[in-house]
């Protein structure tokens, strides 16, 4: 039917009818313009921060068109949305990812050379927004990338930390030291502050009811605020949104404290406010247990429900309909009190009865876990919740209540069952499951590795999954090929493009399979090993510029970058660097020439108060200060301990790798996500069979991998052994590594007592002594097969053809279909309301 246009969108629509122009000298005029009218700088002068603000202006610009039309079709469209709901975002740089997937680098490389800047040092001069801890956090934006992609309609919403994560720096004895990352001295032009959408946020109060339905009311009201950035999908003009919320006094001022000259309340309410938004919990597979952490979750899922429900009523249809245009991720449990903030809207403001509320809700939420690590799965104390959200206590109550009466129904009796199936922990004092309330409270449940999801089903919950098997399902991460190919390894990217004779691998890495009928020519594998040489060469003028040392790119670069966790087992790395660096000082010159020459590289972030993790940062920059000052050893080995690990050292020193590790005690990394991006870069994994290196095995093949270690099955076995005495390591080159610890050859007694006590036995939870000697098997192979490099390289080669399975776009896909039933939806710039291009 012919749409009615009204005058007024006659005329609009003859303005601004055209995208902005992509050619290069329209692109040099946008980036002056916005120095001028933007920058308020004169166009003759301004420098290199500068012309990045001007850019990236002007690339946000771009996307602010599609991003309008995109949502506006979406609205036209009536589709249903998936909303992202996580407590972090780590979404690295912007402004690279964005001109390569608007497809329009080289135009802006061409504006900035005319004048007279390099668009790399550009790039340089934007911040990298650490608001997030580590693996869930930048899922979260791989998601966001391939959601935009794929063109699914979806939204991200999270919190707009003032300070995001801290910024790591090594005390010139080897410490780690926390420095606050105030992320937004120079503005952020990728955000759109919005003063028009902003929600009160209420905490603690009481409860009234007023014959109808229950009321919250008093205690403390702050104000959300959203700030919008664009997340452009590649190679196509879908840009979605990240909604992030700022918390502000609810009154700018409390003039009432102020006028009783009150004046440092007056202040304090607003700075209480500010505070709910200001930092990041730097904890990673840890809970952080605090009240503040309890308010950020409850701040940000409160706004987002508020502001979901607006946008579904837009359209005049019943509430109960909202789960056909509204499915909601829970990014782990820190979202989940949403459950119990979606009810009370429903009851409490929408006058909806019980079971039409919660037959709503369970059909919305979906959770995903991240961990079967005790000490990461949320309780919050009851009576934290009662103070803090008294309504939500009363609902989780009555939800508990409702759930125990249907288990009580078919397990008459069954006392442990109830215990084991209820929200509430019973005991002093009693706690609240998230956990269990995100599972009874989502219509599907899933784990990130099939391993893991494994475990979800059969150590987290088996009382739920033996009731409800289909809820349970398994969604293996994956990560999005533009920005750690496309993005972080243009040379291999090139290498890759060329010989597929098309670059539509970047959204469609099955195509990378053509590769394998190449892996035989000398063509390709010289092509793939000099892309890996200009990666290294990078790295190595880093090391450099760093460390001072200089290292050689014909050496194996070995690379160990995540969080510092005790399951993670940094220290047994550190252990066998000590072991290769001792065994080379007993090398004589043959065998020296014989021997493979490492750079060994681990890098990473301990929780501030992981005391243990600290040491084990300290440790390792010990080893590395006598390793490399050691003229014996030369070339051979060196050490580096990489500071400040985020998402732009990881894009600068992944492609670098030849080897990586992912060592976890099997059982304890519920997937990884490096692992998928060092293999995708040209590199081989020596690992343990946890996590996703069971399927990125299954997947490239045995061959193309060392594995070594106990698995997940037989940890428990291994554990009581080495607790009951049943096992003693035998490794004397473990033993030798221990002695020098102990005395204090690489750090101090604060340092090498506690970290031995953990290798004791009865205290090596960490399997670190159990499974050392195969992991030192496997590192003797990694040795013996990098000698040969082409069959090296022909490895590298066929492990990048087959990692199809770990782009973040197939995990996308499988929510969509299997969680979500999403259709995906791209904008096609057709019906009047719409620019051309
Ligand atoms: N929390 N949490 N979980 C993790 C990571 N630490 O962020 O989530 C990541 C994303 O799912 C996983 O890859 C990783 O194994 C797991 O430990």
């Amino acid at each position: 039917a012919a749409v009615e246009v009204s005058e007024k969108d006659k005329i609009i629509h003859n303005i601004m009818t055209q995208y902005l122009p992509r050619d290069v000298d329209s692109i040099l005029k946008q980036i002056v313009n916005h120095v001028e009218y933007t920058l308020a700088r004169t166009k003759y002068n301004f420098d290199e921060q500068h012309a990045y603000q001007a850019t990236a202006y002007s690339v946000r610009d771009r996307l602010i068109e599609s991003w309008n039309d995109t949502q506006q079709y979406f609205t036209e469209k009536d589709v249903k949305r998936v909303y992202y709901l996580s407590m972090e975002f780590l979404m690295g740089r912007y402004l690279n990812n964005a001109l390569l997937n608007l497809g329009i680098e080289s135009q802006y490389q061409g504006a900035l050379k005319k004048l007279g800047f390099d668009l790399d040092e550009v790039e340089h001069q934007e911040r990298d927004p650490g608001l997030g801890n580590g693996g869930l956090g930048r899922l979260a934006a791989c998601f966001m990338d391939s959601l935009a992609t794929i063109n699914y309609p979806a939204w991200g919403y999270g919190i707009r930390y003032k300070y995001g994560m801290f910024e790591q720096r090594i005390s010139k004895e080897g410490y780690q030291i926390e420095i606050p990352d105030y992320w937004l001295t120079a503005g952020n032009p990728w955000e759109i502050e919005r003063l028009d959408v902003k929600y009160p946020v209420r905490f603690y109060g009481e409860i009234k009811h007023n014959g109808k339905h229950y009321e919250w009311q008093g205690g403390e009201v702050v104000t959300a605020i959203a700030y919008d950035s664009p997340i452009p999908g590649y190679d196509t003009y879908n840009t979605l949104n990240l909604r992030l919320w700022s918390a502000t006094p609810a009154s700018e001022f409390d003039l009432d404290s102020f006028s009783r000259g009150d004046y440092y309340s007056a202040v304090a309410s607003k700075e209480a406010a500010e505070k709910i938004s200001s930092v990041l919990y730097p904890n990673d597979a840890t809970e952080a247990g605090k009240e503040l952490r309890l308010k950020q979750q409850h701040f940000f899922v409160s706004a987002t429900l508020q502001d979901v429900v607006r946008r579904f009523k837009k359209k005049d249809r019943p509430l109960t309909e909202l789960h056909t245009k509204v499915a909601i991720q829970l990014n782990d449990t820190h979202p989940t009190i949403g459950i119990a903030e979606l009810m009370r809207i429903f009851m409490d403001h929408e006058s909806m009865g019980w079971s039409a509320a919660w037959a709503t809700t369970t059909k919305v939420f979906s959770y995903t876990n991240h961990t079967v690590l005790p000490e990461a799965l949320e309780r919050w104390s009851v009576d934290l919740v009662e103070k803090l959200l008294p309504r939500h206590m009363q609902i989780i109550y009555e939800i508990n209540r409702r759930h125990l009466e249907e288990v009580v129904k078919k397990y008459p009796g069954d006392g442990d069952k109830l215990m084991r199936m209820s929200i509430i922990e019973e005991g002093f004092p009693k706690m609240v499951r998230m956990a269990v309330l995100a599972v009874v409270g989502s219509h599907h449940v899933n784990g990130v590795a099939a391993i893991h999801s494994g475990l979800v089903k059969s150590r987290l919950f088996p009382d739920f999954y033996k009731e409800q098997p289909d809820k349970f399902l398994n969604m293996t991460n994956g990560v999005t090929p533009r920005r750690w190919m496309q993005s972080a390894n243009p040379a291999l990217s090139e290498v890759i493009s060329r010989w597929l004779e098309t670059d539509e691998w970047v959204s469609n890495y099955e195509l990378c399979r053509g590769l394998e009928q190449f892996v035989d020519s000398a063509d390709m594998q010289r092509e793939f090993r000099e892309a890996k040489r200009t990666n290294k060469k990078r790295v190595a003028e880093r090391i450099k510029k760093e460390f001072g040392v200089e290292v050689s790119t014909d050496a194996m670069f070995d690379i160990q970058v995540k969080r510092i966790h005790e399951y993670k087992r940094q220290l047994m790395n550190v252990l066998s660097i000590i072991c290769r660096y001792n065994a080379i000082k007993r090398m004589t010159p043959a065998e020296k020439e014989e021997c493979v020459p490492r750079v060994c590289i681990i890098g990473g972030k301990a929780a501030a108060g992981y005391v243990i993790a600290k040491h084990i940062i300290r440790l390792i920059n010990g080893v590395s200060k006598v390793v490399n000052n050691d003229k014996d050893v030369g070339d051979l080995l060196k050490v580096f301990f990489m500071t400040n690990y985020n998402v732009t050292l990881a894009e600068d020193i992944i492609p670098a790798n030849d080897i990586s590790q992912h060592i976890s005690t099997a059982g304890m990394e519920a997937s990884g996500t490096s692992n998928m991006k060092f293999v995708m870069n040209g590199g081989l994994i020596i690992g343990t069979m946890d996590g996703a290196n069971i399927e990125i095995r299954e997947e490239i093949g045995n061959d193309n991998m060392f594995i070594f270690g106990l698995l997940e099955e037989e940890i428990d076995r291994a554990r009581n052994e080495l607790k009951y005495g049943g096992y003693q390591h035998t490794d004397s080159r473990l033993q030798e590594a221990m002695k020098q610890i102990e005395a204090n050859k690489y750090c101090g007694k604060d340092v090498s007592e506690p970290l031995l006590k953990n290798l004791q036995p009865y205290n090596d939870y960490y399997l670190v002594t159990r499974d050392f000697s195969s992991y030192m098997d496997a590192q003797a192979r990694v040795d013996e097969e990098y000698k040969n490099q082409t069959s090296w390289v022909k490895k590298t080669i066929t492990s990048v053809a087959r990692m199809g399975k770990f782009s973040s776009d197939r995990t996308i896909r499988e929510y969509g279909e299997q969680i979500w039933n999403l259709e995906a939806t791209p904008f096609v710039p057709s019906s009047v309301a719409y620019k051309t291009v």
